[in-house]
């Protein structure tokens, strides 16, 4: 039977202050069901103030919160249960093995004995941690232990997924799977939070992005992000004109742009991308620079904050 309560993220206006220090001044956002959205901001911008405000740990000063249609002020024991959280440390038993501290969280949920116990099973499958199933967490890496931070966060089926720097610490196989498995809870319907200050993580994962900058959101609506199957390749040349020329040859002439004096060329993949550089090389084109773009998001977040003309 479908949730009756919409599983979205609503904040609006929202403000919170330390003393003198306004970590969240004005964070206004939506993120519906089905979506990950990126919460990108430089060091200090309020990511984590404003993630504790949505994961009821935190009181706002100010504005107004809707998890799944709930207000985590009024009611979060309720906003709780369908909420998974993923701090950006993980705060782990340290005796208790991987498997029996999933079991403790799914039974903290609410979950009976034998359905913890299946629960966590799965879980420790899904974020890849078989091997260690019954290892004390105190021996995991700190990938390891963001991966069983993940999965407590799983534990309980949220509609919405709180993710704070979930990627740091990952070594770059477990940052795919962790792609793969944000995009996964998304295809359930399930409305997905991540924050990062490391864009290019985002890029592959968001379909929106919310931009935190100095405690304020700013034009949400604006950024959102298609997944993309090729990707962006910035060409820099002394001879601009040859270029053009190869790549008019090579068959890339049509979707080749000039962005602030470089070229960018969507290529199919890395593959391509090689084979383009040879072409150029050979035709003797004088190439100075050849490397991945920036993603959409990074263009945005710089223009956003004035770091761009
Ligand atoms: N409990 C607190 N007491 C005092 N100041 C705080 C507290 N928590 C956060 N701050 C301040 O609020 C501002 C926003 O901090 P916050 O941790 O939300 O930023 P962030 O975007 O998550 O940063 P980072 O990317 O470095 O993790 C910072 O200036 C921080 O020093």
């Amino acid at each position: 039977m479908p949730d009756p309560i919409p599983a979205g993220i609503r904040a609006q206006h929202l403000a919170r202050s330390f003393g003198d220090v306004h970590a969240v001044r004005d964070a206004s956002f939506e993120v519906g069901p089905g979506t990950v959205a990126g919460l990108i901001g430089p060091n200090g911008s309020g990511k984590t103030t404003l993630l504790l405000m949505l994961a009821t740990l935190l009181a706002p000063d100010a504005g107004s919160i809707r998890i799944g249609g709930l207000d985590p002020v009024a009611e979060p024991r309720a906003v709780r249960e369908r909420m998974g959280w993923m701090p950006d440390a993980l705060g782990v038993w340290p005796s208790l093995t991987v498997r029996v501290a999933l079991e403790m969280s799914g039974r903290m949920y609410g979950l009976g004995r034998a359905r913890a116990a299946e629960r966590a099973a799965e879980l420790i499958r899904l974020v890849d941690l078989v091997p260690l199933a019954e290892q004390p967490a105190r021996v995991l890496s700190r990938g390891q232990k963001q991966r069983l931070s993940l999965a407590r966060a799983l534990v309980h089926d949220p509609a919405v997924l709180l993710l704070d720097e979930p990627a740091s610490g990952l070594d770059p196989a477990a940052r795919v799977a962790l792609r793969v498995l944000v995009r996964r809870v998304a295809a359930e319907g399930k409305t997905v939070l991540v924050s990062s200050h490391v864009l290019a993580e985002l890029e592959e994962m968001a379909d929106t992005a919310v931009y935190l900058s100095g405690g304020v959101t700013a034009a949400a609506d604006a950024v959102a992000r298609a997944a993309r199957a090729s990707r962006d390749w910035r060409i820099r040349s002394l001879d601009p004109a040859a270029l053009a020329a190869a790549l008019e040859a090579a068959g890339y002439g049509e979707h080749a742009r000039v962005d602030r004096g470089e070229t960018i060329v969507p290529v199919t993949d890395e593959a391509a991308a090689a084979q383009l550089l040879a072409h150029l090389t050979a035709a003797g084109v004088p190439i100075v620079a050849y490397g991945p773009a920036v993603g959409d998001l990074e263009h945005v977040f710089l223009d956003l904050n004035g770091e761009r003309p």
